[in-house]
């Protein structure tokens, strides 16, 4: 059934809110961290500086490449605060603006820095994590099939929380005592038959590892054809995956790692593709994909968004009725979709009746509980 009375875009006017605090207090953290993490010059500095002292949305500079695409979708909000804009639309505005200060994106030294790098850095797999994780993936093979999809699954749902040893013990039924809505056997489902599967990144490092994983042991077991991982083309939300993390991480395996070797052949033959486009950093939702993301996602058997930013921008980051059903609202998505997502902000839809009951008060942003949802 179609959603026809969407409820509100959520904004951070409300002080007390999560969104809120988000613009005032995590923000002005993240844009200390990067002052810290790298020598920027003093323009640099002070585009900063400027960043977090007037929260005015305005245009783009002229010299920002991409100022046409801001000046129209900035153009409802252009004066307002961004306090007073939609959530979502102000925090991708944020990071904008924090590249442009960078120089990431203009001609001249720091053209390509990433100024989350040294953070994600600090992020990337141990020689040990990565020796454990080949071992955990060889003998998943041998594992009953639903045990190898709760694995799988929780790790990739958990990411650093996720015991990537997958020992299938404590920290497994933990994982699973903690799914607010769970879809896991109808995701295993979807995840065979030969086909392409579209896994559109969130994290980089410990993270981005059991994506990894789990793209290996789709391969491997020939439970899928193809796999596509959609990364972002910028550095985004601090630590989101560019094609320079996956890199990186692949380069973290041990030359003699049968995981780390297989995902870099599976790269050159194409069975593994690293996707990108402009769409990852723009301060749209899913509802407004391009052409040819949406042909990706209509010819691929299922596509899995990772992460609560994903999951906003499939939903909608609107002040939904938490038992608003999800297949609705993710009707318009043009093929099979499956959310894994470790709920970290206040949108949630697809909760049975009375769960939200039994939680407590902080859990949309505690990341203490997490959701997988399927639309096949
Ligand atoms: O890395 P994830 O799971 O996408 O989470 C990002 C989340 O972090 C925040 O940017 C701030 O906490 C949320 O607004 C956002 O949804």
């Amino acid at each position: 059934m179609p959603v026809d009375a969407p409820p509100p875009r959520i904004r951070s006017d409300d002080p007390a809110s999560f969104a809120a605090s988000v613009l005032r207090d995590r923000h002005p953290a993240i844009v200390a961290r990067v002052l810290a993490d790298l020598p920027l010059p003093a323009a640099a500095r002070d585009g900063l500086a400027g960043l977090l002292q007037d929260p005015t949305v305005t245009p783009l500079p002229r010299d920002a490449h991409d100022h046409e695409d801001w000046d129209r979708w900035g153009e409802p909000y252009f004066g307002q605060s961004m306090f007073e804009v939609p959530f979502l639309w102000a925090e991708n505005y944020f990071y904008r603006r924090l590249l442009h200060a960078t120089g990431y994106h203009e001609p001249g030294p720091w053209r390509g820095i990433d100024p989350f790098g040294p953070q994600k850095a600090a992020d990337l797999p141990g020689e040990d994590e990565l020796r454990a994780v080949q071992e955990s993936g060889d003998a998943l093979l041998h594992l009953p099939e639903d045990e190898q999809a709760s694995a799988l699954v929780a790790a990739a749902l958990w990411g650093n929380r996720a015991d990537l040893g997958f020992q299938l013990a404590h920290g497994l039924a933990q994982a699973q005592a903690d799914l607010v809505a769970d879809d896991t056997e109808l995701l295993w489902k979807r995840l065979a038959g030969g086909g392409t599967v579209c896994v559109v990144a969130d994290n980089a490092g410990r993270e981005l590892l059991p994506d990894l994983v789990l793209i290996d042991f789709l391969l491997r077991a020939g439970r899928v054809r193809r796999v596509e991982l959609h990364v972002k083309p910028a550095p985004y939300f601090v630590s989101d995956a560019l094609t320079a993390d996956v890199l990186a991480e692949l380069r973290r395996f041990p030359a003699d790692s049968a995981i780390g070797r297989r995902l870099w052949a599976a790269l050159r033959a194409g069975t593994l593709e690293l996707v990108t486009d402009p769409f990852y950093c723009a301060p749209l939702e899913f509802a407004q994909l391009p052409a040819g993301l949406a042909a990706r996602f209509g010819a691929a058997t299922l596509t899995i968004l990772k992460g609560d930013l994903n999951y906003r921008r499939l939903v909608g980051d609107r002040s939904w009725a938490p038992e608003t059903s999800f297949a609705d609202v993710t009707g318009y998505f043009p093929g099979p979709v499956a959310a894994l997502r470790t709920v970290k902000s206040d949108v949630v839809v697809g909760l049975a009746a009375g769960v939200e009951e039994r939680l407590p008060a902080s859990w949309r942003t505690s990341g203490a509980f997490a959701m997988v949802q399927v639309r096949g």
